[in-house]
């Protein structure tokens, strides 16, 4: 059945929505005709490169799409759809890999259900290839527009390898810096520790050793890309509670430490309890995927007359009592006898 192209506007005459989600009226038309699949969180929905033919609307839960060789992979959610290139145009391999990230239901809308779909309301076919079309070339512009980026990026970078650019400041930053949150890292927190001792600057300071509960599941559930998301929140939240003279540093992997100034296990543990009660309080925000995992902290006062690897062998006891009492919560190190 053709349209009169002078017949009066419909409802689905307005103009195309530019991102991939359905409005109402499309998630009801496509919840006519689809039928219901149940996906677990890890189960691959398609991937790309396969001709698959068939398009998914998000009826509940989520879907990480990887188009490949793009920094960021795209989330997909509650009526959010994908796939349908594939389902328009015949033989079109599925532009990307696409895995449910928390258990999901979808509604797989085969080209057979999408021919009868037009049959029915043959204005929405116009409407909806509209919205497509939007959609894919609003996606080309971005692409475009990141590819234009990382171009300039690349040609300054070249630029700076052509002029020794780097200063010894600049230098020195970079190899004292964690790469994935900006933190410290071990080699950083070294000189920050041997400065502080120089400057005689050790005393009245408390030390948290910090790790993520369950980090490993969580990589395992939601992927690595997600995990270094989450690992970035973590620096975020121990950058938002260091005070002025505070130092925060990713010691490796899901481990972080953060040197407080604090006269007293009072003054110590008010800032773990702080940072637990703030990451559990992150983690009760329903996100899809979640925004913080709950952490366990080890805490302990520093004692000027000993070095790190003692003031760390201190903290860690505390640290595994605390994982070893369920995690979520932080636990305490009597200080060291030694005295500088
Ligand atoms: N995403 C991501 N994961 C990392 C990174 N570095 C280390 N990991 C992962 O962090 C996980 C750390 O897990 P474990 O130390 O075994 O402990 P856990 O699962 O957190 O268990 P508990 O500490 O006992 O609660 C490992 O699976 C590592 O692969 C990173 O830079 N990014």
């Amino acid at each position: 059945m053709s349209q009169d192209p002078r017949a009066p506007l419909t409802r689905y005459d307005t103009v195309p929505a530019v991102s991939a989600v359905l409005d109402e009226d499309e998630y009801a038309l496509f919840a006519e005709v689809g039928r219901l699949r149940r996906f677990h969180a890890g189960d691959i929905v398609m991937r790309r490169g396969v001709i698959g033919g068939a398009m998914y609307v998000v009826a509940h839960g989520a879907v990480e799409l990887d188009f490949g060789g793009e920094p960021d992979a795209r989330y997909v959610e509650a009526c959010g759809f994908f796939g349908e290139l594939g389902l328009l145009i015949e033989g079109c391999p599925d532009q990307a890999d696409a895995v449910a990230i928390v258990d999901s239901l979808l509604i797989e809308v085969q080209r057979s259900d999408f021919d009868q779909l037009i049959d029915r309301h043959p204005g929405f076919g116009l409407r909806f290839m509209q919205h497509v079309l939007a959609h894919t070339v609003h996606g080309g512009r971005q692409r475009i527009d990141r590819l234009q980026q990382r171009h300039d990026a690349l040609k300054d970078a070249l630029g700076d390898l052509r002029t020794p650019a780097y200063t010894s400041d600049e230098h020195d930053e970079f190899i004292r810096t964690d790469e994935l949150t900006g933190l410290l890292n071990r080699r950083g927190l070294d000189r920050h520790i041997a400065e502080r001792r120089r400057s005689g600057a050790l005393g009245n300071l408390g030390l948290l050793l910090i790790d993520c509960d369950r980090f490993h599941a969580f990589n395992d559930v939601y992927g690595h890309r997600v995990g270094d998301r989450l690992l970035q929140g973590v620096a975020s939240l121990l950058n938002s509670a260091a005070g002025t003279d505070d130092v925060a540093c990713r010691l490796g992997g899901d481990e972080f430490c953060l040197l407080v100034s604090a006269r007293d296990r009072e003054g110590v543990m008010r800032q773990a309890d702080f940072l637990i009660g703030t990451a559990h309080g992150l983690v009760q925000v329903p996100q899809s995927p979640p925004l913080m995992c709950t952490l366990s902290i080890g805490g302990c006062l520093v004692t000027p007359g000993a070095d790190w690897n003692a003031w760390y062998a201190n903290a860690a006891a505390a640290l595994a009592r605390a994982k070893r009492l369920g995690g979520n919560r932080a636990e305490w190190s009597a200080p060291l006898s030694v005295e500088g």
